[in-house]
């Protein structure tokens, strides 16, 4: 079998009949940081909540480290950490004392609670209560939780959500250093693009429960190509005559623009609109950014 930590085979959870996960099929990498990536309400959480086994599914099939969900949950979510939604702590207790408590629960060694405190950089703060942390300082501790019982898999929902620029960059490092370091996979869920595009090395879009997009970050940039801006005296009209030879030409601003064009082909499309009397003004190139795609494919999907 391909080294896939997460597989799931149409994965369903419908709530009254309606579904919110529709038959979804995640392959996650050994090694990666996949970022589940989708607009709010997509269905991230609950995907996210079915892999933690925190609720059942309505069909299809999780596998994880190669094992069924459902046959050997108990040593499967021995091997996954996470962070689900708002951590929980006791305030009034440091974060040193917290961290205590999963040591027992989970029976690592002792030593572990300063190396994780140490991967999240909280050690100066080892010894505060909780409750004076900021955001960022809970959602770092939450890590440290997260990774306290040697996890192969941490699956983090929205882990900047409500940090300020400065907390999301420390987020960012600390994630990206992850899976070199220790070993681990990482999937991180979260409704920004910029966010996972600063992170991932694989990406799943999820648009209204469904997988519309699935592979490395690599082939999402590469749908990012290039396009041709031609401007003309008349684009109404230039784009009427093109159409006629059959180029499709789609008006935008003062531009009319063509995807994925050849340089043999912007010569025939002006020469086209040349010999029909129609002025070329301005010819361009530009880059679709990351953005404009996962709108698109995430509109795409809304449509049908
Ligand atoms: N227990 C539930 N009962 C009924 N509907 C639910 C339940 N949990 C979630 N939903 C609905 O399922 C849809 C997907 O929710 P989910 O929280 O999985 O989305 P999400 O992608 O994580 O979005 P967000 O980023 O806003 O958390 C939403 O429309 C939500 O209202």
């Amino acid at each position: 079998m391909g080294e896939f930590v997460v597989e799931t085979t149409n994965l369903t959870k419908k709530f009254k009949g309606t579904p919110v996960v529709n038959q979804i099929n995640l392959q996650i990498p050994k090694g990666s940081i996949y970022g589940f990536l989708g607009p709010n309400g997509a269905g991230k959480t609950t995907a996210i909540k079915l892999l933690l086994g925190l609720m059942k599914e309505t069909s299809g099939s999780i596998r994880i480290f190669g094992k069924d969900i459902k046959r050997e949950k108990i040593a499967i979510l021995r091997k996954i950490g996470s962070l689900v939604e708002s951590p929980s702590y006791y305030g009034n207790l440091t974060a040193k004392e917290n961290l205590q408590l999963l040591q027992r629960i989970l029976d690592v060694p002792k030593e572990r609670i300063n190396e994780v405190l140490s991967i999240v950089r909280l050690e100066k703060d080892a010894n505060r209560p909780v409750k004076s942390f900021s955001l960022g300082m809970k959602q770092r501790l939450g890590i440290a939780a997260a990774l306290i019982g040697n996890p192969d898999l941490l699956i983090l929902d929205e882990p900047t959500n409500g940090l300020d620029p400065s907390g999301i960059i420390e987020m960012r490092e600390l994630i990206k250093s992850l899976p070199e370091r220790y070993g681990v996979t990482v999937v991180i869920s979260s409704h920004l693009l910029s966010e996972i595009d600063q992170m991932a090395t694989e990406v799943g879009i999820i648009s209204k429960g469904s997988l519309i997009f699935q592979d490395s970050i690599e082939m999402l940039r590469k749908k990012s190509v290039n396009r041709i801006l031609i401007q003309t005296s008349n684009n109404v009209s230039a784009c009427n005559t093109l159409l006629k030879e059959g180029w499709k030409g789609e008006r935008e601003a003062e531009f009319i623009t063509f995807p994925e064009t050849t340089n043999k082909e912007v010569a025939a499309i002006i020469r086209t609109l040349i010999e029909n009397n129609i002025d070329v003004y301005r010819v361009g190139e530009t880059k679709r950014s990351l953005e404009s795609i996962f709108l698109e494919l995430t509109k795409e999907e809304q449509s049908l």
